[in-house]
Parts: structure tokens; sequence; C-alpha cells
């Protein structure tokens, strides 16, 4: 059995795929609401023709025009049809990151679109179409599979985390160099405009989820999600490298030679092991998805501030997240400030 989708209305699942979606592409400083009413415009040389299309309140409203015109039509429309429509659709995706890193979700499945009304463009209800529209889409997804930042990861789907500090939504993420899942956590609403105060919590399950008083992650995650949600909006992303990138297995392995002496960095090394052995340049994928470009970044890690910027992610401000310091993360807290360089104020860490 092959693998596909079918799409057809809007609003439906994958309707993003349809040329009815609302994706505004900007052409020589115009704004067209969708892919439809640049297609329809295109057939005709007569600009007020092509403005009133251009004005159509829907898309639905665009085609219905361009038939009431049919007799206008330009010569040489049906040679360049395809040639529009493949235009159109590429400058949907490039200029929407957040529907062509959907198209890259779609993976391998066959793209269909499944109209009765069409067998040039769909597949004519029945199958027998050529499905014109869901090959160029095909053509369109290659490009983007093979192109940073799309290639970083494939969301999957997304869903609602009440939490005690407010209502986030989630966002679940593959990490396609590793197959690694990865979240992201969305308050309020985010404008394009204006950086996001963000975290990208690294994991750290005895922290995080079994109260550990041996580093202060778990404290940092709290208090986080807090100040997101007291901002109004922000986004907490949980990267799955447990460990500074080690494990949890190697973390317990590094943790019983702390408890034999050595300090946080020491026992890494002993276990063959850099310091931090994090890579954050899959970050970029989901900042991506979400049309971050820039950020208000809590951390206290000046790698992570050096790897953030490297990855190409501009960081407006960083914002000190100083928590749970306690007799038990002492020393590591004093290790991370004189090996690892964190930024801490000297009352935090004396
Ligand atoms: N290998 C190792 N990892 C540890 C140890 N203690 C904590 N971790 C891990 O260190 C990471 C801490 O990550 P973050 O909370 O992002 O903290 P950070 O990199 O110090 O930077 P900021 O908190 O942003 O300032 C998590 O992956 C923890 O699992 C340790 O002693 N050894
Ligand atoms: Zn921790």
């Amino acid at each position: 059995m092959i693998d596909e989708i079918k799409f057809y209305e809007p609003q439906d699942s994958y309707g993003f795929l349809s040329n009815f979606a609302p994706a505004p592409i900007t052409l020589s400083d115009v704004v067209w609401p969708t892919s439809e009413h640049y297609y329809h415009a295109q057939k005709f040389v007569d600009p007020a023709i092509q403005q009133q299309i251009f004005n159509a309140e829907t898309p639905d409203e665009a085609f219905n025009l361009s038939r009431q015109y049919a007799d206008q039509v330009k010569d040489d429309w049906m040679e360049v049809r395809e040639a529009v429509m493949r235009y159109i659709v590429f400058e949907k995706f490039r200029q929407n990151p957040r529907l062509a890193h959907l198209l890259v979700s779609t993976g391998d499945r066959v793209l269909t679109e499944h109209s009765h009304k069409d067998a040039f463009w769909g597949d004519g209800g029945d199958g027998s179409g050529r499905n014109t529209l869901g090959k160029i889409l095909m053509e369109v997804r290659n490009y983007f599979s093979n192109k940073e930042p799309y290639n970083l990861v494939h969301f999957v789907e997304s869903a609602k985390l009440p939490t005690q500090w407010g209502t986030f939504q989630m966002y679940g993420f593959v990490e396609q160099a590793t197959g690694k899942e990865h979240l992201a956590l969305v308050y309020g609403d985010l404008d394009p405009d204006t950086p996001p105060l963000i975290r990208l919590h690294s994991e750290c399950l005895t922290g995080d989820a079994l109260f550990s008083a041996r580093c202060d992650c778990g404290f940092q995650l709290s208090r986080a999600m807090e100040n997101i949600v007291n901002a109004g909006s922000g986004v907490l992303f949980y990267l799955r490298q447990e460990g500074r990138g080690i494990g949890l297995i190697n973390k317990i392995r590094a943790y019983h030679l702390q408890d034999q002496g050595a300090d946080t960095v020491e026992a890494n090394e002993r276990l063959g092991f850099a310091a931090d052995m994090r890579d954050y340049s899959f970050c970029r994928g989901m900042l991506s998805f979400l049309n971050i470009k820039s950020v208000n970044l809590m951390t206290n890690n000046p790698r992570k501030v050096r790897a953030i910027e490297s990855a190409g992610i501009k960081i407006e401000k960083r914002v000190p997240l100083q928590e749970g310091n306690n007799p038990h993360n002492e020393n590591y807290l004093k290790t991370k400030a004189a090996k690892l360089g964190h930024m801490f104020d000297k009352e935090f860490i004396k």
C-alpha cells in the first residue's frame, strides 16, 4: 500500500498544502493573500482584472473571477501555467517557514490533491487525474528537505500542556541527525518582531523529575517556566541532552566519581568525555518552525551563549537564572563558575 496524503479543503488536515490555504506571499512589495489569488491573476494581461483578483476577499472569489473573465485569458496560458504554479507554490513555502517545515515533515509520503473537479492539478476524485499540484508540492518538498534549517528537525504534533503556572502549547520534534525527541513549550502569542523570553533547558532527569539537589536544573526549570508565564509569552525548549550530552547512565558514573572526590568536569574527563558534549545546532530548526529570529535567553552559561550564536540565533539579551543553590550543589556550582565560566553573582556561590 502506498503511504499517501490526500488533501483538498484548506481547513482539513494537511489543508496547508492547498492553494486556498492562507499564506501571505510578498512579490514586488505587494502581499498576495494566497497562492490561488496569484495563480489566477497571472492568466490576464489586463491590469484591472489582475487587480480585481488581487482584491478578492477569498480564494474562491479569485477562482470565480478568473472563470468570469475566461474569454480574456492570455493566449499562451496553457504553456506557462505549470511554471507559474511551480513558482508560486515554491514562494508560498519559502516565505512561510512554518509551512515549509510542515511540508518537510510529510516525509516521503505521496501528496495528492484529492479533487473531484480537477483531473489536471488534482487526482480527478477517482485517482485517474494527473495530480500535477501534488507533484509540484513533492518537488518543492525535495528542495526544502535537503536544506537547513528544515532538515534539522521534523515537527510531529502539538497539544496543550497545563501546568501549575499556566497552559503551554507543547510542540514535539524529532532531531533528524540523532532521532532524539525534543520539545518546545510555547506560552502566549509570539510576536515575530519581538525577541521572546526563552530557555534552552538540557534534560536532567535527576534534577527535573526526581528533585535532586546535586545540581540546579530542577530549580531553574520551574523558575524559567514561571518567568515565561509572568512575561506573558515565551518558550521553554526541553532538549534531550541528558548529562551535558553523555546520557543518564554515564551521568550516574560521573556522579559516582564525584562521590569519590572528583569535580563535575574531572569526572567527565576521567570517563573519556569532554566537559560538555552538547551540540545545539538543531535548535535552529525548532526556532525557525516558531518563526523566532532573535531571543532573550535565560542562562548563566557562556558556552551556551556562544553555541547558540554560532547556530545563527541572535541573542538580544542574556537573562541570568540563578536558582536552587544549596549545600549539596555548592561545589558543583563553584566548579561551573571556575571551570566552565558560568556567570554567577558572588553571593550566589559563596
Ligand atoms: N555530565 C554531567 N552532567 C551534569 C552534571 N550535573 C548536571 N548535569 C547535566 O548538565 C545539564 C545542565 O544543563 P542546563 O540546565 O542547560 O545548564 P547549563 O548548561 O549549566 O547552563 P544554564 O543553566 O543555562 O546556565 C543537564 O543536561 C544535566 O543533566 C554532572 O555532574 N555531570
Ligand atoms: Zn541537573
